[in-house]
């Protein structure tokens, strides 16, 4: 951008010099309507362009809102240079150029305003004013130029021609006096543009006074304001590009911010399934050996005991207790005793079918369930069971501890077929096994006798 314009400003530079030079020593004059024709019809393109431009790319939004004096000269310019171009009729051709002139100068001028008036103007939609009151101006140069002051008198220019160009040139600089001070105190380039398209302008407005029509100096001011209004549409369309870039930056900046939220946001989705998890678990398991709860035992042989009494299954539970568990405590301490709990959690759980589960029930004391076993089959696992933990020893330091379970078997419905009865027996009949020395299983006897 930067070289750019280094190269913008120096093509420029060269035009007006040269050209300064070239219609300096060029007396004569050279009259060339459709060239000149072909200049302000360009140039008043350009300035309803730029007009447009600002009003559609919305940099309007971004600018302060005393711009609006801007868009309304250049769309009051613009119309009437259009009109000006397209006319031969030499008094209607030099009164629309020197209205343009004025009703530019003055407009820009306004721009010392303050914003209020701006604000009050702009909602009053002043470039539409404009662009309507500077056509009428227009078409009726065109179809009654006899009613147009007399601006040009023996191949000179009028007074009113003259003061008209100059009043305008004044008003230019004026408002190029208003951005070369903005200049100093903002960082935005629109001043630098904006007061060098017044400057050229006030300039072009000067050099009328010392001009006559198609005459060396006359060509030259045309060429001044030419460049004016290219340098206003380079910066526009320059700004524009700017825009788009931008725009393009601000939408990847947020897509990429979307992406960013959505992966935050799913991480937290996840995390939160994990703490949900992590809740369900800690409300369901014993936290110490990872079995069941109490909580969730109940939960569970409440819906499998259901089921048996529907399909008339038998059932059997397993109260089990470790044997002189006290003493584990006091010989190795709490640490040593709940490393022992886990240890007989772990091997009870892979003892067992997959059907079957088990749950701490208190301190030392486990239950084991086992869906679709009878009495007979669950006496027979339970032994298995009790030999195979005595065959099991715990490491504890560097002392191998042996260890022995007590159980207690009931089963449904050959003992209970109530829930509350069921454990009672269980809890009866390891008691039972306590009492007959530990190391064994024993059996709530069946309804009717049994074991
Ligand atoms: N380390 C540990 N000890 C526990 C835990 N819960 C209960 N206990 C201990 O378990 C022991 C149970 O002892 P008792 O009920 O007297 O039974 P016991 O020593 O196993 O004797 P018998 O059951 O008659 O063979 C107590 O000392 C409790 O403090 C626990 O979570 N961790």
């Amino acid at each position: 951008m930067r070289t750019l314009n280094a190269v913008l400003y120096s093509v420029i530079l060269s035009f007006l010099v040269g050209g300064a030079v070239f219609f300096g020593i060029f007396s004569g004059s050279w009259i060339n309507y459709p060239l000149h024709a072909f200049i302000e019809s360009l140039g008043a393109f350009i300035a309803l362009l730029i007009a447009v431009l600002i009003l559609m790319l919305r940099i309007y939004d971004r600018l302060p809102v005393r711009y609006i004096w801007i868009i309304s000269a250049l769309v009051s310019m613009g119309v009437l240079d259009g009109f000006h171009a397209v006319t031969q009729e030499i008094q209607s051709f030099v009164w629309l150029h020197s209205m343009a002139m004025l009703s530019g100068g003055l407009i820009f001028a306004c721009i010392w305003l303050p914003d209020e008036i701006a604000r009050r103007v702009y909602r009053r939609g002043l470039p539409l004013i404009f662009l309507a009151s500077m056509s009428i101006i227009g078409v009726f140069a065109l179809i009654s130029p006899s009613s147009v002051p007399v601006m040009i008198e023996s191949g000179a220019f009028t007074a009113l021609a003259r003061i008209m160009n100059l009043a305008g040139g004044i008003l230019f600089l004026t408002a190029a006096g208003y951005f070369l001070l903005q200049q100093r105190s903002s960082i935005s380039r629109d001043n630098t543009i904006f007061s060098s398209h017044c400057l050229l302008f006030g300039l072009s407005g000067l050099l009328f006074e010392y001009s006559v029509p198609w005459d060396g100096i006359w060509w030259y001011w045309h060429l001044l304001r030419f460049v004016a209004y290219a340098l206003v549409l380079y910066y526009f369309f320059m700004l524009s590009h700017a825009e788009e870039r931008q725009l393009h930056l601000l939408n990847s900046e947020l897509e990429n911010r979307v992406a960013l939220r959505t992966l935050q946001l799913s991480n937290e989705l996840k995390e939160r399934k994990r703490m949900e998890k992590k809740l369900k678990h800690l409300a369901t398991h014993d936290p110490l050996t990872g079995l069941y709860n109490r909580n969730e035992l109940e939960r569970r042989i409440a819906e499998d005991l259901e089921r048996a009494a529907r399909y008339q299954h038998p059932l059997s539970i397993f109260m089990v207790d470790i044997d002189h568990f006290k003493e584990i405590n006091d010989n190795y301490g709490h640490a040593g005793g709940d490393r022992v709990l886990r240890s007989i959690a772990f091997e009870l759980e892979r003892s067992l079918r997959k059907t079957d589960y088990v749950a701490r029930f208190g301190g030392e004391e486990f239950l084991v369930v086992l869906p679709e076993t009878s009495l007979a089959r669950a006496i027979e696992l339970g032994e298995r069971l009790r030999h195979r933990i005595a065959s099991h020893e715990a490491i504890l330091g560097d002392e191998k501890v042996a260890l022995t379970i007590s159980i207690g078997v009931a089963s449904f419905p050959a003992i209970s077929t109530n829930w509350s009865d069921l454990l009672d027996a269980a809890d009866t009949a390891m008691y039972q096994a306590k009492h007959d020395g530990r190391n064994c299983l024993r059996s709530a006897p069946e309804r009717g006798g049994g074991l």
